[in-house]
């Protein structure tokens, strides 16, 4: 479970705002206004509390989940987690620990939010209108708290109520708050421990899943959103991984070797304090991530388009392994970090800024990998946000993108014998599998060449019947498990 010491404000006995240390008997919530008593903007229409402009609150604990909820905020906008973090400036006024703190309650409000919701549906005699979502991001955030960081609960209802009582479309709710937050402290972690770990995941991607995988691999899958993710460090081929495990095991971390280039760690708090980053001995990668490189052999010496490159594990992995690479990618921010990553390694790579469908460099390439743009369902561990951000309707547009970015890779990109990767970090089988069939059947000129377990590191369990590569997040299980990835090798034969 995970946990952080959290002082938050202090137990009052004070009748401030909201009351939240009143026994529970005495907050019982007052009866909810209907959809129709609200106004168009979501505030109360009647009472003081919808006109009043508030201070904001200077209570100890506050601020950060201030920030918490304006990064929930943007999430329901449409922003990966990372993004609205980087997004968020009271985040960025955070310090220290209250830093630390913010980011993770964000993370399990997100991993855990079909438990949470249906645990808090449990004491709503209604859902709330869809306009309260603030409402309801100041429940999840104080159930977060109180059911998985084991927050003390004077400090998350407490803070939750303030919350609730700086914006006047919120403050006509800081008495329902208050009551279901003492609810869930009194009663909820029994609840909140049964229901199902399914409840995480909306229904169109389990079912999803449970046809792709069956019933116990789908929920194995699920199981293991559930946990923190630990971090992997691909080095370059140069170093020495016993000394760098040594080092980093003095340097207080856990490092334990996972492949012969990776070293695996579970309690990093920053990535940059790290012994080699500044060194540039090494990049986050996660093991799965590092496997379709690895598929395309020795590269040492041969041109490698690297297509839908950024941030640029691959292009890392590529170039220190003696490939001329050609890095591709269109947003021009995620490229800026291509180049970061190349600087701090200090390796080298062309970098081209373009749509992938539109570039047509002067001469093909002997290999591509083509890491396509996906649903990164198989990244949900690592970005909780995902199942709330990618729908059914994302997958279709993606999946068409995919054939198209297949085309345009061997008809204009490919040298007739070169090889081609491609990979993406989804679980869903229309971004995978059936894309390298869709491909096959398309290209008479197209050859599957099967992976060989011996290729991965020997884990079998990862080579499918056709010889393809899938892994899963509940793979690895015992060692912290692994992204989802689906990875195909075929020759062109054009
Ligand atoms: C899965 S990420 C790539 C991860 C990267 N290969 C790595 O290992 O670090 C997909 C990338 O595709 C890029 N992308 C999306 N559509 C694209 C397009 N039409 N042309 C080029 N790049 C595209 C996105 O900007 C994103 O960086």
């Amino acid at each position: 479970m995970e946990k952080r010491p959290f002082s938050g404000p202090k137990k009052r006995d004070d009748a401030r705002r909201g009351k939240p240390d009143r026994p529970f008997d005495k907050a019982r919530p007052k009866r909810r206004r209907d959809d129709d008593d609200r106004s168009d903007d979501g505030r109360p229409d009647k009472g003081e509390a919808g006109a009043r402009a508030r201070p904001l609150s200077t209570m100890p604990g506050v601020e950060a989940r201030r920030a918490v909820l304006e990064i929930l905020d943007r999430v329901n906008e449409g922003a990966t987690l990372d993004d609205a973090i980087a997004r968020t400036r009271p985040f960025e006024h955070l310090e220290g620990p209250d830093r630390g703190f913010a980011r993770l309650l964000a993370t399990v409000t997100l991993r855990r939010r079909g438990a949470i919701d249906h645990l808090l549906g449990t004491w709503l005699d209604r859902p709330l209108p869809k306009k309260s979502a603030r409402v309801m991001d100041i429940l999840r955030i104080a159930a977060a708290q109180l059911l998985i960081l084991e927050t003390p609960a004077h400090a998350a209802v407490a803070t939750s109520v303030e919350l609730a009582n700086e914006r006047g479309e919120t403050a006509g709710y800081a008495s329902l708050i208050n009551a279901i937050s003492r609810k869930i402290s009194a009663a909820g972690v029994e609840a909140f421990q049964k229901i199902p770990a399914r409840t995480d995941t909306p229904s169109w991607m389990w079912r999803a899943w449970e046809r792709s995988y069956g019933p116990h691999g789908a929920k194995a899958i699920v199981e293991a959103h559930r946990g923190t993710p630990p971090l992997d460090l691909t080095f370059k081929p140069s170093e020495n991984l016993e000394d760098w495990a040594a080092r980093l095991t003095e340097a207080g971390q856990d490092a334990a070797l996972l492949s012969p280039a990776t070293l695996r760690l579970t309690k990093v708090s920053d990535v940059t304090a790290l012994p080699g980053f500044e060194d540039g001995a090494w990049w986050v990668q996660d093991i799965a991530a590092s496997l379709p490189v690895r598929l395309l052999g020795d590269v040492a010496g041969k041109s490698v388009f690297d297509l839908c490159a950024a941030p640029g594990g691959k292009t890392l992995q590529l170039a220190a392994a003696g490939a001329t690479v050609t890095a591709v990618d269109k947003s021009p921010a995620r490229m800026e970090r291509v180049s970061e990553n190349l600087l701090r390694t200090k390796l080298t790579a062309n970098i081209v800024e373009d749509d992938a469908l539109r570039f047509k460099p002067q001469e093909k390439a002997d290999m591509i990998l083509l890491d396509a743009p996906c649903t990164a369902t198989g990244t949900i561990r690592r970005h909780p946000d995902i199942p709330w951000s990618k729908g059914e309707t994302a997958l279709t547009a993606l999946a068409e993108l995919q054939g198209k970015m297949i085309d345009h890779a061997l008809r204009n990109l490919l040298k007739p014998g070169g090889l081609l990767v491609y990979c993406v970090c989804s679980l869903q089988r229309e971004e995978g599998e059936a894309q390298a069939k869709a491909a096959l059947a398309r290209h008479e000129n197209l050859e599957r060449i099967a992976i060989m377990a011996d290729e991965i590191g020997g884990y079998e369990k990862a080579v499918t019947r056709d010889g393809d590569l899938r892994t899963l997040p509940s793979m690895l299980g015992e060692k912290g498990g692994m992204d989802g990835f689906f990875a195909a090798r075929f020759r062109w034969n054009g």
